[in-house]
């Protein structure tokens, strides 16, 4: 065992956010340290694992659930499986939470456990907010609680809202945690300053917000079950004509209730694959690395949201297939 702790950050924020392009914002511009990876999704379809840029061998996906109740044993085995990787010095660990994640029994899960508790130090808490949408969102306990758990806050995406919201933002957020530093950001680009390298979590603010997280065998909290998700994954070329209409459409259509797409996609006549996102109206395409020669050209596509119609919507994906 090393001497010295790791020190872990924890990344915490609501669906779409902006957790994920955070990591990749630390992992690039950071030079100084090494930083080990542990991604959890809800979606039972990794999709982060292959738009976080870094060295495979530092990355580890937790999928299919939240690392605050039904994966948690995974977390505790990731983190040690990465603080055991053989001859791979890692200097810190990075903990992207999935958007549905309360962030009080993760932070359990690492002052609790006596292995955990030996080898790493939690640094501080992150959670990365999505100014277009809080307003919406803060009715949501989860939201709350991500927010409320904070050392930092970034409120993201300011380019999407005008002065006057981010000043009501402030105000909103300041209700449920007074103490953490608030940035602001575009594309999750937080001085890393402001990020890494300072000790900014503390046990007793901790302990005045939840006074029995050390005692509770399990934290008393409850996922928004109306929320769920599902997923296609299928060999096959996307028609993008077909694609962008039937996505539009679906936004148009469900955009309140379907709060999260996501994918990489293999589009007919393209070399490189694209990511694709959206965050309930919001849409984005990007061309993404090319396929290699010998790699299988797969689809994978998550929906995240509430009351969904799986059939309706996986048939809907399968139909901007290309006839065979
Ligand atoms: N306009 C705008 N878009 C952003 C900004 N930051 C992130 N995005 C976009 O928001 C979408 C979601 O970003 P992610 O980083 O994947 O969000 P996330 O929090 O990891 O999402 P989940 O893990 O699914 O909860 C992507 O399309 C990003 O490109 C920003 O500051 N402005």
């Amino acid at each position: 065992m090393r001497a010295e702790k790791i020190p872990v950050t924890v990344i915490s924020g609501f669906l779409g956010a902006g957790k994920t392009t955070l990591v990749n914002h630390l992992l690039g511009q950071n030079e100084a340290f090494r930083i080990g990876v542990v991604v959890n999704e809800f979606g039972e379809v990794g999709i982060d694992g292959q738009l976080i840029v870094s060295e495979q061998e530092a990355l580890i996906e937790i999928n299919n659930g939240c690392v605050c109740c039904t994966v948690r044993a995974d977390l505790v085995a990731s983190v040690k499986e990465m603080l055991d990787l053989a001859g791979h010095r890692l200097d810190r660990l990075v903990v992207e939470t999935s958007g549905l994640a309360d962030p009080a029994p993760v932070l359990q899960t690492f002052l609790a456990d006596p292995d955990l508790r030996s080898q790493v130090d939690l640094e501080s808490v992150i959670t990365v907010i999505d100014a277009l949408h809080l307003q919406q969102q803060l009715s949501d306990e989860i939201v709350r609680e991500q927010i409320a758990f904070a050392d930092t806050l970034i409120v993201n995406k300011i380019d999407l809202v005008s002065e006057e919201v981010l000043r009501a933002i402030q105000n909103e957020v300041r209700m449920v945690n007074r103490t953490a530093t608030v940035v602001r950001s575009v594309n999750s680009e937080a001085p890393i300053d402001a990020l890494l390298g300072t000790k900014r979590f503390s046990l007793p603010n901790l302990l005045m917000i939840e006074p029995d997280i050390l005692e509770e065998e399990d934290h008393d909290h409850e996922h928004d079950t109306s929320i769920s998700s599902c997923s296609v994954v299928t060999s096959g070329a996307l028609d993008a004509d077909r694609f962008h209409r039937w996505v539009n459409q679906l936004v148009n259509d469900q955009g309140q209730r379907l709060m999260r797409m996501k994918g990489l996609l293999n589009f007919a006549s393209e070399a490189r694959r694209f990511h694709f996102h959206s965050v309930h109206m919001l849409l984005e395409a990007m061309p993404g690395p090319r396929w290699e020669a010998d790699e299988p050209r797969d689809n994978r596509f998550v929906f995240i949201g509430r009351d969904l119609d799986r059939e309706q919507l996986r048939q809907g994906f399968l139909d901007c297939l290309h006839a065979a």
